[in-house]
């Protein structure tokens, strides 16, 4: 099932990247609506995070294009915000807090522009609303995980754009923090900004998105949640594993997945 909006933020054109001739996504299609909570949603190495660097033109598609706002990325760049996984930042970098949420104003000017007083409040705030006051002055490699997570929000808040890519924010972070994020995501969205996360943890993706997105190499489904969120959307996604996922944790007592069942 793959719903398509009128006037979208994101707009995906039969994309496809392939790594040494292998296809990580391959054809995908879809646009995704404004203002709105998207999940991407995928097993492994089902190309969530290529989609996302393809849409941030950090990887040249084979084929296919995308564009946001209705325009190319050249285009819109300041007006949006990426946050990449964690794991794939070199944290002994030498930088505080500070530095590294003030560098989120430098999407905006030019590089060699010192930062002015605008620039200086807008990141202290951005520090304020993850609540690293405390720790604005460390080393960004002297953090822990949730904490080195936090700042790379702070770092895209501080580029007040209104499109946010965010990839697997909740990654190693403990429920509070997970918590917290959330409600910054969800008070985002208030303000008309539209947010896509890939995500892993099927319990909450129906709770925290309006939009998913399902995807294994080729696009499963594109829709609201209420309607791709169902046993058999996910069996696809997941190539049928989520059965056995699903009886695994029938065997420990837990409860199943909150899915619907299609009608
Ligand atoms: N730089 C690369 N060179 C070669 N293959 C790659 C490269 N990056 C990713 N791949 C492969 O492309 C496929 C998609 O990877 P990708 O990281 O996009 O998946 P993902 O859905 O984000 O995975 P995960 O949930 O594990 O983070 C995988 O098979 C992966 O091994």
């Amino acid at each position: 099932m793959i719903a398509h909006v009128p006037n979208p933020v994101i707009e995906l054109h039969n994309l496809t990247v392939t790594y040494q001739n292998k296809p990580a996504i391959w054809n995908i299609d879809y646009t995704l609506p404004e203002g709105n909570l998207i999940g991407i949603i995928g097993p492994n190495g089902s190309g969530k995070t290529t989609m996302l660097k393809a849409i941030m033109g950090l990887i040249k598609p084979g084929s296919g294009y995308v564009k946001l706002f209705n325009k190319s990325l050249e285009e819109v760049r300041n007006r949006v915000a990426y946050v990449p996984q964690r794991n794939s930042v070199d944290w002994d970098f030498p930088a505080s807090v500070y530095d590294t949420v003030l560098m989120g104003r430098y999407t905006r000017k030019n590089i060699f522009k010192r930062a002015n007083r605008l620039d200086r409040e807008i990141a202290l705030e951005s520090i304020r609303k993850v609540q690293l006051e405390k720790f604005k002055n460390r080393q960004i490699s002297q953090l822990s995980g949730g904490q080195q997570q936090r700042v790379f929000i702070a770092r895209a808040l501080a580029q007040e754009a209104d499109l946010y890519l965010l990839d697997e924010p909740f990654a190693g972070v403990d429920a509070a923090t997970e918590s917290a994020i959330m409600s910054l995501l969800t008070e985002m969205k208030s303000k008309g900004k539209t947010i896509v996360v890939v995500h892993h943890d099927l319990q909450t993706a129906s709770q925290y998105f309006d939009w998913l997105v399902m995807i294994n190499t080729r696009l499963i489904a594109s829709g609201k949640t209420e309607e791709v969120f169902t046993s058999e959307i996910l069996d696809q996604t997941y190539g049928g594993r989520l059965n056995i996922l699903t009886q695994v944790a029938d065997l420990l007592g837990r409860k199943k997945f909150p899915v619907r069942e299609k009608n």
